[in-house]
């Protein structure tokens, strides 16, 4: 028996940081996911008594004993999958054992928090069964397009849709549909393994890979949002590597030297988070024309990119693509936790008006861009790929 799901990578368009603070931000995802599946051994097989997870894009692979598990974490009793909660400090210690004792090779450490994460979830969902998990993505790890939050949920996806929380009744040609209690669910054990990865998640990004689409999130609660203009973002990867457990413990420590100046940075940030989702959201056309819209949404993007500045975040490689855009009077700001990883550019109506002239070739404005960016780019999207349903999906082959 397998199963499989996928689940979003993101942007954040307006807010990250501030969010994690208590302040509004506004994130949509994108079209890069990482690719969860779940098999159980049959009776006959050889893999009976370990738990394997093979992590396609790094090509390692990792496996325990069930009863080294059972003895590590004995304290656990029976798998709890109803009932999401944060991994405790000793079992947490005795997962790190668990994932020290894997020797990963020194340039992947930062793998460990992941593995730390999938056990967590594996055990308090699934127990102690023996089984495979395999794992690739799309993504770019530790760039800021949420590649952390796309693995646990896919992750939770796969470890749900086998157990008693799921209703198998509701599949559709074979795609089991996860109806709004199941989702709430997932990206709450979802949640959980962030804590692992990041320490101090504000939740923003397994939320909007588990629902998809464009959200609005603050403290914890989710508005979704449609967009009533084409909103087209360049993705740039600066490809400097970093961690967003260090970056959002640097601003909490900013913010513990500084807490009345930063606490009006995130205040600021709330106020740009709101009018940025009001803009995107007011309807096209009103008083405003496409054009003003972006204008306003280039200027808040500009004013949040120099708060992240203020958060002490940037980075010098963003700060290149930052002068390198505004040569071509484009806005950018980094996405996700920053400190290196990826930065976004408005791609304005403009541009894009460009490509429809008559005799152009459809993709001039694709390559106009890239021409730009040739030199930092790791990855192109001309769509933020806005979905109208969920981006979970979990597909069963098979019965037990
Ligand atoms: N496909 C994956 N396989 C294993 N671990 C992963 C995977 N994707 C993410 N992770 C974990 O998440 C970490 C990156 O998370 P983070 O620093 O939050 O950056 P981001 O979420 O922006 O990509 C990785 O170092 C790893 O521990
Ligand atoms: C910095 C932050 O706002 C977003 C982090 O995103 P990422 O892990 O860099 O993709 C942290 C959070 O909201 O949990
Ligand atoms: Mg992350």
């Amino acid at each position: 028996m397998e199963v499989k799901a996928r689940a979003p990578g993101k942007i954040i368009l307006s807010g990250e940081h501030a969010v994690v603070h208590g302040c509004t931000a506004v994130a949509a995802s994108i079209d890069l996911y990482t690719y969860a599946s779940l098999s159980f051994p049959s009776p006959s097989s050889e893999n009976d008594d370990t738990l394997n997870l093979r992590l396609k894009d790094s090509g390692l692979e990792f496996s325990w004993q069930i009863e080294r598990l059972k003895d590590a974490l004995s304290n656990l009793g029976c798998p709890f999958p109803s009932k999401p909660i944060s991994c405790p400090t000793e079992s947490l210690k005795s997962i790190s054992m668990l994932v020290e004792e894997q020797s990963i090779p020194e340039a992947k450490i930062a793998l460990a928090s992941g593995l730390s994460a999938f056990l967590w979830l594996y055990t308090s969902i699934q127990g102690f069964k023996p089984a495979t998990v395999v794992i690739n993505s799309d993504l770019p790890l530790g760039s800021g397009l949420g590649s952390s939050a796309a693995f646990c949920v896919s992750l939770s996806a796969v470890f749900l849709s086998l157990s008693d929380s799921m209703n198998k009744d509701r599949s559709q040609q074979g795609w089991l549909i996860f109806e709004d209690s199941e989702l709430q669910l997932l990206n709450k054990w979802a949640f959980e393994g962030e804590k692992i990865i990041h320490g101090k998640p504000s939740g923003i990004d397994n939320t909007v890979s588990t629902y998809g689409n464009m959200i609005k999130f603050k403290s914890g609660d989710l508005t979704r949002i449609k967009s009533s203009l084409p909103l087209r973002m360049l993705i740039t990867n600066t490809r400097v590597g970093r961690n967003t457990k260090a970056l959002v413990a640097g601003v909490s420590e900013r913010t513990l030297r500084h807490p009345d100046v930063m606490s009006s940075i995130f205040n600021a940030v709330d106020f740009i988070s709101r009018e940025l989702s009001a803009i995107i959201q007011s309807p096209t056309p009103d008083e405003l024309s496409i054009t003003e819209k972006e204008e306003k949404l280039e200027e808040l993007m500009e004013m949040n990119q120099g708060l992240l500045q203020c958060m002490g975040v940037s980075h010098a490689s963003i700060e290149t693509i930052l002068r390198t855009t505004l040569k071509y009077k484009l806005a950018s700001k980094l996405t996700g936790a920053g400190g290196g990883g990826c930065v976004l550019t408005l791609l304005p109506s403009c541009i894009l008006l460009f490509c429809s002239l008559p005799n152009l070739p459809v993709d001039y404005h694709f390559y106009f861009v890239v021409y730009l960016f040739v030199f930092y780019n790791d990855r192109c999207l001309d769509n933020m790929a806005l979905r109208s349903q969920n981006s979970l999906i979990s597909q069963q082959h098979g019965h037990r």
